[in-house]
């Protein structure tokens, strides 16, 4: 079970390959955790708006979760599973799924679509908090149309079991707030604002961008924990171009389409809405193969 303090450094949240026939694939899967720098990270998630968890069916994460533990092999990682919907009873669902699969937390998206209060968000994750499996915070206002406020935070990090928030609200603004209270640990969740994030308090990052750039998020967190905060910006200012091109369009699928022209998987398929990146976005990437 995930414990606050290993919620810092660099969280992966894995791409999850398909095949030409929209199935996990499994084999590409495999090979790609193999060649991420599992001892430079601190934890990996599955089902992340990375993995496409839109698209993800319940049973599939079965399956997912077995790869990727036969994948890290003995590599000490912590996992994380996104079993957040707008839907508390189906959150439950699978979040107990996720217990009982041995995840060590569950990341739990703030209720998209239905626009609650404050108050009714506070009582979704009250009742995931229940299961019992540790729970991060996901608020990514952009995607889910509802902005949680600092008191609403500050009440979800009183109740037991809520360990920590991912802030991908899109400024570092919730953070430099959060971390003057006493707040649990927050994970910057635009990688953009990495180091940033980090300067305002956070204490790492779960970062979509670390499926291609794992070293070098890594090695940037490295450097701004021992204070070397110039040598940080410097390594962090080269990798700001090939960010903004993997959020140009919506991510993954910039991301999909890298990996595979590396050859790191074996298509950049995406399940239906998505759709794959514009020729004028794989001109500019290609510069990154
Ligand atoms: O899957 C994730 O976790 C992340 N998703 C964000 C998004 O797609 O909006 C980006 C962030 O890098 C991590």
């Amino acid at each position: 079970m995930l414990t606050e303090p290993e919620i810092k450094g660099i969280w992966i949240p894995l791409i999850t390959p398909l095949n030409l026939d929209d199935e996990v694939d499994h084999a590409s899967f495999e090979r790609f955790i193999q060649r991420l720098p599992l001892f430079d990270i601190q934890g990996l998630v599955l089902n992340g708006t990375t993995g496409e968890s839109p698209t993800i069916a319940i049973h599939e994460i079965v399956n997912i979760l077995e790869t990727v533990r036969k994948s890290i092999g003995s590599a000490p990682l912590p996992l994380m599973i996104g079993t957040g919907t707008n839907d508390t009873a189906g959150t439950i669902r699978r979040t107990e799924q996720a217990g009982l699969l041995g995840a060590d937390a569950a990341l739990v998206v703030v209720p998209y679509y239905s626009r609650p209060s404050q108050a009714g968000i506070i009582e979704h994750y009250r009742k995931v908090a229940e299961v019992g499996v540790p729970i991060m915070v996901y608020d990514i206002p952009g995607r889910t149309g509802v902005s949680l406020t600092v008191d609403t935070l500050r009440t979800l990090f009183e109740i037991d079991g809520i360990v920590g928030l991912k802030d991908s609200t899109g400024s570092t603004e919730m953070t430099s707030k959060l971390v003057s209270y006493d707040a649990k640990p927050i994970l910057c969740g635009e990688d953009i604002l990495f180091l940033d994030a980090l300067r305002s308090g956070a204490s790492g990052g779960m970062a979509a961008s670390a499926n291609v750039l794992a070293k070098e998020f890594a090695g940037i967190y490295n450097l701004f924990k021992s204070g070397e905060h110039d040598a940080a910006k410097a390594d962090f200012t080269e990798l700001i171009p090939l960010i903004n091109l993997l959020f140009k369009e919506s991510n993954p699928a910039p991301l999909k389409w890298l990996l595979a022209q590396k050859g790191w998987i074996s298509s950049d398929r995406l399940r239906l809405p998505m759709l794959g990146i514009s020729e004028q976005l794989q001109q500019e990437l290609s510069f990154y193969v």
